[in-house]
């Protein structure tokens, strides 16, 4: 059977979806690519949210029903007539017709909200970096690229915080792989370049064999590329941490563990070959080369390419 393989990304406001989704439908090749931002399903334009007092975050400012139908009808390869939100005005744009690619990724604030679109992804990512850290990544996106001024984006922040509870970080459990760039030893002020990562593995899907790393002597505490055991939103789950002053050494060994049982995709599943991966800007709009993201674009890669093994 073949349908596109569908991937989703979901995490509050700039936790960092699109950035991450960036480097992942570069390796695939963006002509097999297909991106789909939910906030295009957002029921509101800017203003009427004011008016109301409703926040983007909140199910009942998103047409989820639509977005769901949408999601089943890409799932099975048809096409879907998508609207389309602005964040340069703030209001809607004519819809656009949207046929899907061989892979498509769905990232967005309420991706696994409901149980018809949590059926729909092959892979299912929740990104969760702390709350500090995305309160900068906010103010700086926000006041560079959508008109806001700082004060309004820490009041929006304030404003959204009980929908983040209720609505938002609850879907951390739907997901296959928690992913969370922190700074080394809590410095939010140094967040910029040298950022750890730090991913939760559920055994719902099946992941590389990282118990090599151990094998490698690399496992241990002290190492730049950590293993272990832990529970997440009370569940057993695998926790794989890269920080981001790891070694080209170390990152290649850990390449070589996710890449490594997939031969006949060499060229595509290679951090080498593949220069965009782990590109992020930073805040003086320079562009940084981060491993740790780089990895963890390869990591999601390699599920979807798995993925196809079964549907393509
Ligand atoms: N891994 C990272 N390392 C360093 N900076 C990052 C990382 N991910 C994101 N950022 C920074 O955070 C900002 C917001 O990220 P991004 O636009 O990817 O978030 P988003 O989740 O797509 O946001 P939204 O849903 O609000 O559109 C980016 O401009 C980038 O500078
Ligand atoms: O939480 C967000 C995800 O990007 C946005 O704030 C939401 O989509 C509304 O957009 P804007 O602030 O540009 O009106």
């Amino acid at each position: 059977m073949s349908r596109p393989i569908i991937l989703g990304i979901v995490g509050d406001s700039a936790a960092g979806k699109t950035t991450l989704t960036k480097g992942i439908a570069q390796v695939l090749g963006p002509e097999n690519v297909t991106v789909i931002c939910t906030d295009d399903y957002h029921k509101y334009d800017r203003k009427q949210r004011a008016e109301i007092g409703i926040t983007a975050l909140h199910p009942d400012c998103n047409y989820l029903d639509i977005m769901q139908q949408h999601l089943s009808q890409l799932r099975t390869g048809q096409p879907i007539l998508k609207p389309v939100y602005s964040h340069t005005t703030g209001s809607f744009e004519p819809p656009v017709y949207i046929k899907p690619n061989k892979f498509v990724i769905v990232e967005g604030l309420l991706g696994y909200s409901t149980r018809g679109a949590r059926d729909s992804y092959d892979v299912k990512v929740y990104l969760a970096p702390p709350e500090s850290v995305r309160a900068q990544w906010k103010v700086k996106r926000d006041t560079q690229k959508r008109g806001y001024t700082e004060e309004q984006v820490l009041e929006e922040l304030r404003k959204r915080e009980p929908d983040s509870e209720q609505f938002i970080r609850p879907q951390r459990q739907w997901s296959d792989i928690v992913v969370s760039f922190y700074p080394p030893n809590d410095e939010v002020e140094q967040i910029n370049g040298h950022l750890n990562v730090r991913l939760v593995l559920r055994p719902t899907i099946p992941h590389p064999d990282f118990l090599q790393i151990i094998n490698y002597g690399d496992g241990h505490l002290e190492s730049a590329i950590r293993l272990g055991l832990d529970r997440d939103m009370s569940k057993p789950v695998d926790v794989l941490e890269v920080d981001g002053h790891a070694t080209l050494e170390q990152v290649n060994k850990l390449e070589h563990i996710i890449c490594g049982d997939m031969p006949h995709l060499k060229s595509i599943c290679d951090r080498e070959g593949n220069p965009e991966l782990g590109k992020v800007a930073g805040t003086t709009g320079e562009t940084i080369q981060s491993y740790p993201l780089a990895l963890t674009q390869l990591l999601i890669t390699y599920h979807m390419l798995k993925a196809t093994q079964n549907y393509q």
